[in-house]
């Protein structure tokens, strides 16, 4: 056997072996497998803690994705690359709330009703919603007949996930449009300013200045095809890692937001203390929210809400854990040194800083072995693509997202180490979630 061929032999059993692996977990959780078609949800779509799906559907998609790019002709893949209009489509589809009409018609609508409703010409719209059922997002009952299923039911204007979607239709959308002008802008193409981020870029030319976070401060109109409702994480596979908090006291979650990666961990572990540290404007819907869904912790004196700007200000000193999620990835290196050192001020000596963002990992395996001997990283089986290749395509395009939005970006975990020590700070363990990773410091 050829060794081209003997790579595609390994890569069809990677492929048996993880949706065998997957089938079995969701046998195990659920009784049976999901279905293409239905609307059922399965416990597993919002378990707390789905790592080793992750991991699994990691090995599935990667190897899924290496073996048709292999054995198709090179045209037809680069055609699919490029040819991608379903972020168009699903614009449509948020801006006009077509799931949540969908949900009236359990046996489908077609598209001539629908038209109406929604005042778009039915021959148009079915097209579009062709696009999207190829792809499995809703599914033709009937002849120009559409009706929703599992995956659709994401698009429904109360879905948390929502809000990551509606932000790529509508803002980096309109960021990528102009991603060649700004690399080659005399001012924004060398700049890390956030200010100067893509989508700031097009913003500019319809005179709107600043940086994103001040543009949905100000504006959050382009927003409201999704505003966010609750705690219930937005970012799938963002999990707190098997971190072992029972035997923790005090957590700040610094920049926390609303709350999403505290407040279920307030549910689950009353042993622990919160801070919530964020702007005061964060802090007011923050209060609110955990008034509502965990109204014992606000009882209980488990949480306490503190305003804090994190490039001016020291947390609370000598805390157990500062968890910094989907922070240090808003800012380029400068601001995110700023972070760091604040946070570093405020460690005591048993303090550890959790920092839970993508790891972006290099394609050459050499690379991969020294990380993953020297630092704990993980590494795919060959003949699979070091960094899983297609299976971790979200890091990458969350690393694109990151440029567009905030000329920010996702780090390596050289990148990361290195603009920790810049901090003082040291790792200590790499906690993988198959999706995003905790990178854990301790003082230097
Ligand atoms: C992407 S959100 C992450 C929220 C939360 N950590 C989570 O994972 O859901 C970024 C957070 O940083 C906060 N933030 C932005 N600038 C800040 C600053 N200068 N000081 C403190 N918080 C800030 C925002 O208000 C927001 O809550």
């Amino acid at each position: 056997m050829s060794s081209n061929r003997a790579k595609l032999e390994s890569l069809l059993s990677i492929i048996n072996t993880a949706a065998q692996e997957a089938i079995a977990m969701y046998e195990k959780e659920g009784g049976d497998v999901p279905s293409f078609e239905s609307t059922d949800s399965h416990p597993l779509d919002d378990a707390l803690d789905t790592v080793a799906l992750k991991s699994t559907i990691r090995t599935l998609e990667g190897a899924c994705h290496q073996l048709c790019t292999t054995l198709a002709p090179p045209s037809h893949t680069a055609i699919n690359m490029v040819q991608i209009y379903d972020y168009a489509c699903i614009r449509v589809v948020l801006r006009e709330n077509i799931t949540n009409i969908l949900l009236d018609y359990p046996k489908g609508i077609h598209v001539n009703e629908l038209g109406k409703i929604i005042n778009i010409e039915p021959r148009k719209l079915a097209r579009m919603m062709r696009v999207l059922a190829t792809r499995g997002c809703f599914v033709e009952v009937d002849t120009d007949t559409f009706a929703n299923n599992r995956l659709s039911l994401i698009l429904h204007s109360e879905h948390p996930v929502r809000h990551m979607v509606s932000l790529h239709v509508e803002a980096c959308a309109k960021g990528a449009s102009v991603f060649w002008e700004t690399l080659k802008a005399p001012e924004q193409g060398p700049s890390y300013d956030p200010a100067h981020a893509p989508v700031m870029f097009a913003n500019n030319r319809d005179g709107i200045t600043g940086t994103f976070f001040d543009w949905m401060r100000e504006d959050v109109s382009h927003m409201l095809q999704g505003q966010r409702t609750g705690t219930h994480s937005p970012f799938p596979g963002q999990q707190a890692p098997a971190y072992p908090f029972p035997e923790v006291s005090t957590v700040v979650d610094v920049g926390g937001g609303i709350g999403a990666f505290s407040l279920p961990l307030a549910r689950t572990h009353k042993n622990v203390k919160i801070t919530i540290h964020d702007l005061p404007e964060a802090l007011v819907q923050a209060r609110d929210i955990w008034a509502n869904e965990c109204p014992e912790a606000v009882k209980e004196d488990r949480v306490e809400f503190k305003e804090l700007n994190f490039f001016t200000q020291v947390p609370v000193k000598g805390k157990d854990i500062y968890y910094l999620r989907n922070i240090i990835h808003d800012w380029p290196d400068d601001e995110a040194l700023l972070i760091l050192r604040n946070v570093r001020e405020a460690l005591g000596p048993n303090s550890r800083v959790l920092v839970h963002d993508y790891v972006l990992r290099g394609l050459s395996r050499k690379q991969a072995e020294v990380e993953a001997s020297t630092l704990g990283a993980d590494i795919a089986p060959e003949p699979l693509l070091p960094n899983y290749g297609v299976g971790n395509i979200r890091a990458y395009e969350q690393d694109m997202t990151m440029w567009i939005l905030h000329n920010a970006k996702e780090r390596t975990l050289q990148d990361s180490v290195q603009l920790a020590a810049a901090a003082n700070l040291k790792l200590e363990k790499v906690w993988d979630l198959a999706e995003a990773c905790v990178l854990e410091f301790k003082a230097a």
